[in-house]
């Protein structure tokens, strides 16, 4: 896409006034910083130190009182009366979420089951590399269990508060997804009560291989997860990250992005020629930093020479902007403790913070104040007016996209045209050919047309992170935030590429199912009487109001 024709679309737009929205998103950090900022870091410690004093009160988990807390689900499940009662969905409050959306299906008719217990690491078995949790452990608490022992799941989801239930009935993702797969891929068996009552442990290989399958992506429509088994990987104390400024069009941005962990010989299995991570953040039309890490030991991190950066410091300079200054100084390799690492983009939720608190990563601020961000995610939905939810869905932009890695010029130019917001996010993942009629499954025939990063068993995708104000809306210019979902959404269809779920979906129940595979989902859905006791994946993502199937009490 030629600059000059960007040019002409940006002119033939119509200006708009600023409307209060715009003045309440403008001034909402006086909110936030004194009230929101005290009240989460007193959450957090809140949450740091509750499962240590409820162990010390009850003592330690384990695979009985789990099996308790198991039990009372079950019973609540088998409690209900399909005459009289509403579909299944979880009793998690809507705020609670980290999704954006708003839970309509938790406002009308329903039955909500309470997984509020599940908050436990069961057990952590080093020898086989395995961890076993609850559902409502939150991805906080499980680096928390790991990486004091020097393991860490193979993918760790970026958001202190992400619940395991919701990133495996969701999805989750993170740099090392490109070698692991999305976060359901990581576990080896989940545990579900189905809507008999049964409690069923599934695994890739067992006869509940297609319940194992089905799970991801499905919002608990199929059953109520309430055990997982998550494989660990040793980790090294270092992450060394090299930061490689990309400056051209897009186009070049996607090329030198694939080339730094594809390899072109197609020898993707081979670690010395793919890093342990990678992501790339796309800050212009024409800039980009991409960010490669591979794990290193305490010793190679100390070696005469070598630079220690630990930014996770509050006091440091926000992780983005941080990366940003390679399009300066070239080039640049720090070595960063792991832990940081992994939370690189949690003190400035992104670049949403900046958004929230616009003065976050001023060198004052972030020296006084840093040590409280970032504000909790549920308490901003919570005390958010109806105003800044509908500028959310207006004049924000906030999705995430799934698309194989050659199409990824193509999908960058579209995001350009259609959002003109950034930064981007870029985050690849492998997707494991499933055949199976799962709701998200590699391109048909990619295996006889290997492109760098494509395997016989998996192909390469990029998430590509769409957050923040579109250029329009910046310039005061008409933007339509749900006319773009919807454009995204036909591209992505076009495309045979994926929306992810935990924003705002506009398309239909039908156009939804062109996108994704209904066979497994509906096949299992049936076979363990599903349909009639678990609300529908559709009806719950597009918040009940598109007259979706299977949704309400017959
Ligand atoms: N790095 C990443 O990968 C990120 C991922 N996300 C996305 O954000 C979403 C929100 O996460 P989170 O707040 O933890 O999840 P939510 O509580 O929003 O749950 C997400 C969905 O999964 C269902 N669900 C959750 N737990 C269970 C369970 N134990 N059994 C059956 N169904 C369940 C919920 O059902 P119900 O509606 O009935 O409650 C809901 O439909 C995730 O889905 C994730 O995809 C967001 C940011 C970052
Ligand atoms: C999908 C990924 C990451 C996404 C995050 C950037 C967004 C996920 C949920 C988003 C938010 C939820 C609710 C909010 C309340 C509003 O009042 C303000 C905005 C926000 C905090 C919003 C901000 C962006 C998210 C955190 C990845 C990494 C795959």
């Amino acid at each position: 896409m030629d600059q000059q024709r960007r040019g002409e679309d940006k002119r033939a737009r119509e200006k708009r006034a600023p409307s209060i929205a715009d003045f309440l998103i403008q001034f909402r950090w006086i909110v936030v910083i004194p009230v929101i900022l005290p009240l989460s870091f007193l959450f957090y410690q809140l949450v740091r130190w509750l499962p240590t004093i409820w162990t010390l009160l009850h003592g330690l988990p384990s695979e009985e009182s789990h099996r308790a807390a198991v039990e009372r689900v079950r019973r609540r499940v088998k409690q209900r009366d399909p005459q009289r009662d509403g579909l299944v969905c979880t009793a998690r409050r809507p705020w609670l979420g980290v999704a954006l959306r708003n839970a309509e299906h938790k406002r009308g008719a329903r039955y909500e089951v309470d997984l509020g217990e599940l908050r436990n690491v069961v057990w952590i078995d080093r020898r086989r590399l395995l961890i076993k949790c609850e559902p409502m452990v939150t991805m906080s608490q499980l680096s928390a269990a790991t990486l004091p022992f020097g393991v860490a799941p193979e993918v760790l989801p970026e958001l202190d508060d992400l619940t395991i239930g919701g990133v495996i009935n969701g999805y989750g993702i993170e740099g090392s997804s490109h070698i692991y797969g999305l976060f359901a891929e990581t576990c080896s068996a989940f545990e579900l009560v189905l809507a008999d009552g049964r409690v069923v442990r599934a695994t890739a290989d067992n006869e509940f291989s297609d319940l194992y399958k089905a799970v991801p992506w499905s919002h608990g429509s199929i059953g109520l997860l309430v055990g997982v088994e998550i494989r660990l990987i040793p980790v090294k104390e270092f992450m060394k990250v090299t930061y490689t400024p990309v400056v051209g069009s897009l186009a070049k941005i996607a090329e030198v992005y694939e080339d730094l962990f594809c390899p072109r010989d197609l020898d993707q299995d081979n670690p010395e020629k793919v890093p342990d991570f990678v992501e790339g953040i796309v800050y212009s039309g024409s800039t980009a930093v991409i960010t490669t890490g591979r794990y290193a030991t305490r010793e190679e991190a100390a070696r005469k020479g070598n630079v220690i950066n630990d930014f996770g410091w509050w006091w440091k300079p926000w992780f983005h902007i941080h990366a940003q200054s390679a399009l300066e100084r070239g080039t640049f390799v720090e070595y960063v403790p792991v832990r940081s690492y992994y939370h690189r983009h949690t003190r400035s939720l992104y670049w949403e913070g900046g958004l929230i608190v616009p003065m976050g990563n001023h060198p004052l601020f972030r020296l006084l104040l840093g040590w409280l961000m970032p504000p909790k995610v549920s308490l901003l939905k919570l005390t958010q007016t109806d105003g800044i939810r509908k500028y959310y869905i207006q004049r924000h932009a906030c999705q995430d996209m799934l698309v194989p890695n050659h199409k990824l010029a193509a999908c960058l130019e579209f995001c350009h045209e259609n959002f003109e917001t950034y930064p981007l996010w870029l985050c690849p993942h492998r997707l494991f050919k499933t055949e199976m009629g799962t709701m998200l499954d590699c391109e048909p025939g990619f295996s006889s047309n290997k492109q760098p990063g494509d395997t016989d068993y998996a192909q390469m995708w990029t998430d590509v992170g769409i957050w923040g104000v579109p250029g329009p809306v910046l310039r005061c210019e008409v933007w339509d935030g749900v006319q773009a979902t919807k454009n995204m959404e036909k591209w992505l269809r076009d495309n045979r590429s994926y929306q992810c779920l935990y924003a705002e979906v506009e398309q239909s129940e039908g156009e939804f199912w062109q996108m994704f595979d209904p066979s497994l989902y509906n096949a299992v859905r049936n076979k363990y009487g599903a349909e009639s006791a678990f609300m529908s994946v559709y009806y719950k993502i597009s918040n009940c109001k598109k007259g979706s199937k299977h949704g309400k009490k017959d």
